[in-house]
């Protein structure tokens, strides 16, 4: 296994690139830590699939290195990188049975018979096709094949890292979830490294110990889940985790008083602001909903029963907000208001989240 580090690393498909906006992938500077498994979550054309071929050596970068283990792998080849890697659509090899695809890896690395079996074996039973190994590949379902491509990927024990780019697109489901939890269990007991692209937040919040959250050609938040919810560092991790995503109402900024339109909401701390585009950040769960008294002034628009908790749209000055209540606690009936818990207000300052004075922000 091994650390992989993004050294000032960055990616532009044009051949002369000349500002910022020509980079798919913008500077870069971090270490991922030898044994983590990270999933890079953004939506589509962020810059994801860039940046893992990047890591597996399939593009080269324009700009930057990429170490594991201290070791400049930035211009070896994919083949030298010693890494497993799973696409989205199937890779197999419709001649061979499926004990064979599974057992390619092990036979190039010339390792011995009875090593292959038991490995193989393992892996058949993870991806829940014991009863399918001597069974050629060709007529086998999209669903299959792409569970032999898992197979084939976590066959190896001995990888720097595994990377994966999608891999459950085309698995129905319910074997998504179960194929979720064998990463899950093969990282707990193998401890690779591994790198997981997904644009679904539940996939990446449930895989992964860290989230890099990506965003326009840009990683703009690497955190563990609840960092994820409870600090976004900005604004589009605060919209893009969690269901529904976090409201964002504009304010003035005043030491630890905020101002949204009349009201007045004294904030959990003291913020310095610089004189940009200032925000607060709510998450749904933290909005409170009230008759009368100091709070923003909002209608309910319509309330949604989801099982676990019930969704209250709501307008505030002629913007949709969203609070969400606790199956079985009443709406109450002559709401007219809102107001904020203060452990869940974030303030931003164009965009990125401002730590509280005398706190420094988490990078
Ligand atoms: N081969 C290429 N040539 C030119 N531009 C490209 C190429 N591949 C990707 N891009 C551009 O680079 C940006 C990042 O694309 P990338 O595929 O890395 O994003 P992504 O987050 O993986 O998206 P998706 O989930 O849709 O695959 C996009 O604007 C895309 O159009």
């Amino acid at each position: 296994m091994a650390k992989i580090t993004l050294d000032n690393l960055a990616h532009s498909y044009l051949p002369n690139p000349s500002g910022e906006d020509d980079y798919a992938l913008k500077e870069l500077n971090h270490d991922w830590q030898d044994g983590e498994a990270y999933a890079l979550l953004g939506s589509s054309g962020c810059g994801k699939s860039t940046l893992l071929n990047i890591i597996s050596g399939l593009l080269h970068p324009s700009q930057g290195r990429i170490l594991f283990d201290g070791q400049d792998v930035t211009h070896q080849a994919t083949a030298e990188r010693n890494i497993a890697q799973v696409f989205q659509f199937p890779v197999v090899y419709d001649t061979m049975t499926v004990r064979e695809n599974l057992a390619f890896p092990l036979k190039n690395r010339r390792m011995p018979a009875d090593e292959i079996r038991r490995l193989v074996q393992k892996v058949g039973h993870m991806i829940g096709m014991e009863a399918q190994l001597d069974r050629k590949a060709r007529g086998l379902t999209a669903d299959a094949k792409q569970k032999i491509s898992l197979g084939r990927g976590m066959v190896r024990e001995d990888v720097n890292a595994l990377l994966f780019d999608e891999p459950l697109t085309v698995i129905d489901p319910h074997m998504k979830w179960e194929l979720r939890t064998q990463l899950k269990k093969l990282h707990h007991d193998f401890g690779h490294t591994m790198i997981y692209v997904t644009h679904d937040q539940t996939e990446a919040l449930t895989f992964a110990d860290k989230v890099v959250v990506m965003y326009d050609g840009r990683v703009v938040q690497i955190g563990t889940p609840q960092e994820l919810f409870e600090r976004p560092a900005h604004t589009f991790v605060g919209y893009f985790i969690g269901s529904p995503g976090m409201n964002v109402f504009d304010a003035e900024i005043s030491g630890s008083e905020a101002r949204i339109g009349e009201a007045r909401i004294a904030l959990p701390a003291s913020y310095a602001t610089a004189g940009g585009k200032t925000q607060l950040g709510v998450r749904p769960e933290f909005i409170r909903l009230a008759e009368g008294g100091d709070g923003i002034p909002a209608k309910i628009l319509r309330i949604e029963d989801v099982g676990r908790h019930k969704i209250i749209r709501l307008d505030v000055a002629g913007r949709e907000i969203n609070a969400t209540l606790p199956e079985g606690t009443p709406v109450p009936a002559g709401t007219d208001r809102i107001t904020f818990d203060p452990e869940g207000i974030n303030v931003y300052e164009n965009d990125w989240r401002v730590a509280p004075k005398g706190q420094r922000e988490a990078a």
